[in-house]
């Protein structure tokens, strides 16, 4: 097993969702052993505490259904410039949220860096929701609905980072996994974008596996980077309740495990994001020691290696 040097980053956002509480989602990560977890399994781990951005002032509202842009626009400066340097550095950092709106930042750094290093980002977008809302056609004005459309350089976003997206995702580069509710107008974005989408009835009839498999191979062909965002959403809400979006049919847990030791397997991941755990609608920490345990296959630990014939 190759040992990684991660580097976990806290970004407690929680006023892009619309229910309060993720903001206690990266000392919940670290209440469940998230850094024992990695450093048990040979990694090298280090924890630069949590991020406090300064509030930017916003002039204009750029929709007036639209909640808390500035604050979203400090988080996305500052995690942009955050993601951008550890992108170009050798390890992988994990983003602990904090609500999905932290991926604005995350992922449009880490393909600022990708552009430096000369190779295509990749995104697996783990979740049930598929976020590609833009400022127009958000209808619940909850920026977290919105950072993929951000990410894919859909118009309209320029006041996230105080100027147009640089290096803007391929469409094609994504794929999002495990969605199950999609708003009208944001159907109609991602059709116009062509973005990969695998819902959860193919899930059911293909297999998650066979659905993950030639999106890694294409990562590999590519000489890609891989960014992971795992919304706890993505898990159905009868093993993972910590989560204010639920929405039920989810992914189960053989499902989840099995997309993260094939995530390991791939040797692809140069970051990851944990977003959306509500620590407030925890069931005694157990979607926090689940996201940890979802963790710890993505980063290696397995029962048996049936090639190698070891444990
Ligand atoms: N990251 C999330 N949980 N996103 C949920 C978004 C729900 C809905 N599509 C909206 O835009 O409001
Ligand atoms: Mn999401
Ligand atoms: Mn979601």
């Amino acid at each position: 097993m190759t040992l990684k040097n991660i580097t976990l980053v806290g970004a407690p956002v929680d006023v892009g969702a619309g229910q309060r509480g993720c903001l206690m989602g990266p000392d919940a990560y670290r209440t469940a052993g998230l850094f024992e977890t990695l450093e048990t399994l040979g990694h090298m781990v280090r924890d630069l505490g949590n991020l406090s951005p300064e509030v930017v002032e916003q002039a204009v509202l750029p929709n007036a259904v639209v909640k808390n842009f500035s604050e979203i626009a400090s988080w996305t400066r500052a995690l942009h410039a955050y993601a951008r340097k550890l992108g170009r550095e050798p390890g992988v950092p994990i983003y602990m949220g904090g609500d999905h709106a932290l991926a604005a930042g995350t992922v449009t750094g880490h393909a600022a860096a990708a552009h430096e290093l000369g190779r295509p980002l990749f995104v697996l977008w783990l979740d049930a929701h598929s976020d590609f809302n833009t400022l127009e056609s958000t209808g619940s004005g909850n920026l977290h609905g919105t950072p993929l459309a951000f990410a894919c350089g859909l118009p309209g976003f320029d006041g996230f980072l105080g100027h147009p997206l640089k290096h803007p995702l391929k469409p094609e580069n994504v794929e999002v996994l495990g969605v199950r509710s999609i708003d009208r107008e944001e159907r109609e974005l991602l059709v116009k974008h062509s973005v990969g989408i695998s819902d959860m009835r193919m899930i059911d009839e293909t297999g998650i596996g066979a659905l993950l498999s030639p999106f890694l191979d294409r990562v590999r062909a590519a000489n890609g980077l891989l960014h992971v965002s795992l919304d706890v959403d993505f898990l159905d809400p009868e093993i993972a309740p910590a989560v204010g979006t639920t929405v039920p049919g989810g992914v189960t847990l053989r499902e989840a495990h099995l997309v993260m030791e094939m995530l390991h397997d791939s040797g692809l991941v140069s970051s990851l994001d944990l977003v959306e755990l509500n620590p407030f609608l925890d069931d005694r920490g157990r979607t926090a020691r689940l996201m940890v345990n979802l963790v710890g296959s993505l980063f290696g630990r397995r029962v048996f290696d049936r090639i190698t014939r070891s444990f």
